[in-house]
């Protein structure tokens, strides 16, 4: 099995869409689908989705896309300020504006407090705050979010890495999405495979990513 860290992974994507000219947005359908193909939509029909403005959160608002497309209820809560977000980000998000009655932005106490009482009723939480590009500690009001997904007690699945786990260490950088699944995209990152407890909730899917530029990227193999 091929592990990654946080920068190769970073890397990774980065040759993907730069060099071989891979569309980000399609790794992001990709990512999406990778994570819908693990809920059992017979079960879950209720679903809060927790997206920061990354491309984490892209994935995010993706799958949330394709859940609304099938008239599923789904809540959308966002973290953190969407003029800095990724034009995947932004696109996915138009969409979902278009899908859904409200989306929640989460910048105050009432906000929270909102979102953790929206968060008790769902059946399932989709954790889309960090994924590989989350490289300090989770302070603030990330902390208090991630605090208040793990306090309402639902089945939790993390896309990519459990936000607040750090991609290459595998050390809690705070507060930790104690996730029942996690998604990860293409290879498994090391900081995941260290922590047994992280590992074993782990399924690793392909989303498109050239097989060249990951070799391009671990063994230096260009042409
Ligand atoms: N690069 C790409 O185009 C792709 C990215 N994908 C997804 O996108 C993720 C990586 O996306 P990004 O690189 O945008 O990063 P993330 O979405 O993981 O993180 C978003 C941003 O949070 C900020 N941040 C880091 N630590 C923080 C902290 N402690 N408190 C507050 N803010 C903090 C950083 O500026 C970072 O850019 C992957 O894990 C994966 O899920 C893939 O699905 C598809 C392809
Ligand atoms: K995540």
């Amino acid at each position: 099995m091929i592990l990654v860290d946080r920068v190769q992974m970073q890397a990774i994507d980065r040759y993907a869409i730069e060099v071989l000219k891979v569309p980000a947005l399609s790794l992001v359908e990709r990512a999406s689908m990778a994570v819908l193909k693990h809920i059992n939509l017979n079960k879950f029909g209720y679903f809060g989705v927790v997206v920061g403005v990354g491309n984490n959160g892209a994935d995010g608002l993706a799958l949330a896309r394709n859940l609304l497309a099938r008239y599923k209820d789904v809540e959308i809560f966002i973290i953190g300020d969407v003029e800095k977000a990724s034009p995947e980000f932004k696109l996915n998000l138009e969409s979902c504006e278009m899908l859904c009655e409200e989306i929640y932005y989460v910048e105050s106490i009432e906000d929270l407090e909102n979102m953790e009482k929206r968060l008790s009723n769902v059946n399932l939480i989709v954790d889309a705050i960090f994924g590989t590009g989350l490289n300090r500690p989770v302070t603030g009001i990330y902390a208090t979010v991630i605090s208040i997904i793990n306090n309402v007690m639902k089945y939790k699945i993390s896309i990519d890495i459990p936000s607040g786990l750090d991609a290459s260490t595998g050390q809690d950088l705070g507060e930790v999405v104690d996730a029942d699944l996690i998604v990860t995209m293409q290879l498994m990152k090391t900081g995941l495979y260290e922590r047994e407890a992280y590992k074993r909730k782990c399924v690793i899917e392909d989303i498109g990513i050239p097989q060249k530029a990951i070799d391009s990227v671990i063994y230096g193999l260009v042409n």
